[in-house]
């Protein structure tokens, strides 16, 4: 290894990269132990960062070892390192890792050092793994995209490709040093002799590449956690459909909407009949599949700019912007009859499901959130008093009544 004294820029670099990938996988490991859901995914980028400090250090020794075929060596390295990346990728999107084509990577690379050993065939082989290398970076740098758009299509287009473009750009410099290596063979040739294994314009790339691959991999972890929190927050777990707050927010935004408008606001609320004899007769994981089946069902014949959410229990709130009084009720008699003439079924056992449905709407003067949900739940239990199965309206003056402290929602001034 270079001398302190004659410690030259590609070797400090190189030193350099190696602190950092210390330093990276050692994060890596930390974040392994912290968050569990990305234990798999954070224990392979240690691996990566790891693998990627190790073909550093081959060329900062390969001075020292004459004929030692660093690139060779420090390029089998950079190859396990981006495969262990993107299966770091996969696990952190809970799909089950290609391990086959993983395989077939890593034994092409080893084939590919052994048949071109020799100084002379080693502008083959570094065409060949940096081609390789390529590959490996552009599946990363669309993994990466997937990771971030594909579950969320909302999610931000800017953002999926900043953090892909790390993997993307390194794809280009990879493909670009198999065409040089291929135009200038001797110069390889002889630069391997010499054992130059790396300059210093290579050194400082591959560093920066090293941090940006870093950063977009720390990106995705931050991005997927955040969405995680979001969800939690928002989000029902036994229906997946939106939860309360969801649906005041929702409710909010959209009284907003209607009073700038001056369109109505319709609210129904929904629950299933006697849900506490299908808990009683059938057990509690069949109450579950029955909620989940019934969430499907009200989901599915939704309007995309409605919001169904489960307001609690064995209730649904489904709101409905720009839809009159009338609309509401032919709505929710739609999904009356939809649940009833759909058959809920338990291992393999019928379980008779028909709901109740309350609907309320807001068409003019001061909103109030409360008021309306009030409404139409008392336009539920007006339906559960009457005999269950069927729909139920508020009356026009009922939004007036209830609540008189209900929240307010003032329209916004344009
Ligand atoms: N399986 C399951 N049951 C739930 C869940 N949340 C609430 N329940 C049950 O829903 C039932 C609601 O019962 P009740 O409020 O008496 O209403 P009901 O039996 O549907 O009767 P009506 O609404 O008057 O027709 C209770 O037995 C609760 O335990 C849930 O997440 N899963």
């Amino acid at each position: 290894m270079a001398s302190l004294e004659n410690l030259s820029a590609v070797h400090a670099t190189l030193l350099v990269g190696i602190l950092l990938e210390c330093f990276v996988a050692l994060g890596w490991l930390l974040a392994a132990g912290l968050l569990l859901p990305m234990r798999r995914a954070s224990l392979h980028w240690a691996g990566f960062a790891f693998l990627q400090g190790a073909a550093f250090f081959v060329y900062l020794i390969s001075g020292n070892w004459a004929g030692f075929p660093a690139h060779a060596a420090a390029n089998m390295l950079l190859v396990a390192a981006l495969v262990l990346q993107v299966r770091g990728l996969q696990r952190a999107m809970g799909r089950p890792p290609t391990d086959s084509l993983f395989i077939a990577l890593l034994f092409c690379a080893g084939v590919v050092q052994v048949v071109w050993l020799a100084h002379e065939q080693s502008a083959w082989r570094m065409a060949a793994i940096s081609a390789l290398a390529s590959g490996i970076s552009a599946w990363t740098g669309a993994t990466m995209l997937r990771c971030v758009r594909h579950e969320d299509a909302r999610a931000p287009r800017l953002l999926a490709l900043v953090l892909s473009a790390p993997s993307v750009i390194g794809s280009a410099l990879f493909a670009m040093r198999a065409l040089l290596v291929l135009q200038a063979p001797e110069r390889i040739i002889r630069d391997d002799r010499l054992d130059q294994s790396i300059g210093m314009p290579g050194a400082l790339l591959w560093l920066f590449l090293s941090l940006g691959m870093a950063l977009a991999l720390v990106g995705v972890v931050l991005y997927r956690l955040q969405r995680k929190l979001s969800q939690a927050a928002t989000q029902d777990a036994l229906t997946g459909l939106p939860n309360r707050r969801a649906a005041d927010d929702f409710l909010a935004h959209e009284a907003l909407r209607a009073q700038r408008r001056g369109t109505p606001l319709s609210a129904l609320m929904i629950d299933i009949d006697f849900f506490k004899k299908v808990n009683d007769q059938h057990g509690h994981a069949a109450g579950d599949h029955v909620l989940q089946t019934l969430a499907r069902l009200l989901q599915e014949r939704a309007r995309a700019t409605d919001l169904v959410a489960r307001w609690g229990g064995e209730e649904f709130l489904v709101l409905l912007p720009d839809t009159s009084p009338a609309g509401a009720r032919e709505v929710a008699e739609q999904l009356r009859l939809a649940v009833q003439n759909t058959p809920f079924c338990w291992q393999q056992s019928p379980v008779p499901v028909t709901v109740s449905a309350g609907a309320a709407t807001w068409t003019s003067g001061p909103f109030h959130a409360n008021a309306l949900i009030a409404s139409a739940d008392s336009a539920l239990y007006q339906a559960k008093n009457s005999g269950r199965n069927r729909v139920c309206v508020a009356a026009d003056n009922a939004l007036h009544l209830a609540l008189p402290g209900g929240r307010s929602v003032e329209p916004r001034r344009a």
